[in-house]
């Protein structure tokens, strides 16, 4: 499985659907991983959540280890909604995560975060919550390999899309055109459209593929729904 998740990709930005597995039957993780990619998923956005930065508890690296013990080439993006995400960079690495995402409200030295991140040859993502100005990314943006915008308050999945999100990402788009942009909350067919138009190239989406009755149907119409936007945008 390979993902052409590299940031500024001078070659033109793909479109690349994650499926988030946070709503997914834990207890039968690594099948449900499994299924997502066979289901033609480009990618596994895995949420990480420690219970301060987010009112939720989920898993870390140890997880992390046994998935990639089975699922040998997969792209595992690390969505860390964890404070001192720093602390973790090492074991994630260790344990084959191949992005980090972490939040820019999480560490007062985003610099140094980017730094030791690309020191271990993982891939860098930096999200910003609803109530963050997408501005702020600006100073870290040539330095990383994908921008995630959250269209929901990060904690848990099955939340309502924000579309006033989107201006944030037509921003990004409209001066950096080969960057990878990632929404993430409350995506599916109902809204993708709207989402790859303004510029995402890069889709979470949980609930509305976790629960679909057919996945692989699912991913292909978010994926070509993206393509489509991709291509008009050439
Ligand atoms: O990080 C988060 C939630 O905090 C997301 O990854 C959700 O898990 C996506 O799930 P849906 O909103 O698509 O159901």
């Amino acid at each position: 499985m390979s993902c052409s998740c590299s940031g500024n990709n001078k070659n033109g930005i793909q479109a690349m659907i994650g499926p988030s597995i946070l709503n997914a039957d834990l207890s039968n993780l690594k099948f449900e991983c499994e299924n997502l990619l066979e289901s033609g998923a480009d990618y596994l956005h895995l949420d990480v959540m420690d219970g301060h930065f987010v009112p939720n508890l989920t898993f870390g690296h140890p997880v992390v280890k046994c998935l990639r013990s089975h699922i040998k080439d997969a792209f595992f993006d690390m969505h860390m909604m964890v404070d001192q995400p720093e602390k973790w960079i090492k074991d994630m690495h260790e344990s084959g995560a191949t992005q980090f995402t972490f939040h820019l409200e999480t560490t007062k030295t985003p610099e140094e975060c980017i730094r030791k991140i690309k020191e271990t040859g993982m891939k860098v993502g930096i999200g910003i919550k609803p109530n963050t100005p997408v501005e702020q990314l600006l100073p870290f943006i040539n330095d990383i390999d994908m921008a995630l915008i959250m269209t929901v308050e990060p904690g848990k999945g099955g939340q309502s899309f924000m579309a006033d999100m989107l201006p944030k990402v037509k921003f990004l788009r409209e001066n950096f055109q080969y960057l990878n942009i990632e929404v993430d909350g409350g995506v599916g067919p109902g809204n993708v459209k709207l989402c790859s138009d303004n510029g995402a190239n890069m889709i979470v989406a949980g609930t509305s593929i976790i629960n679909s009755k057919n996945r692989k149907e699912t991913i292909s119409l978010l994926k070509q729904t993206v393509q489509d936007s991709i291509l008009q945008r050439k």
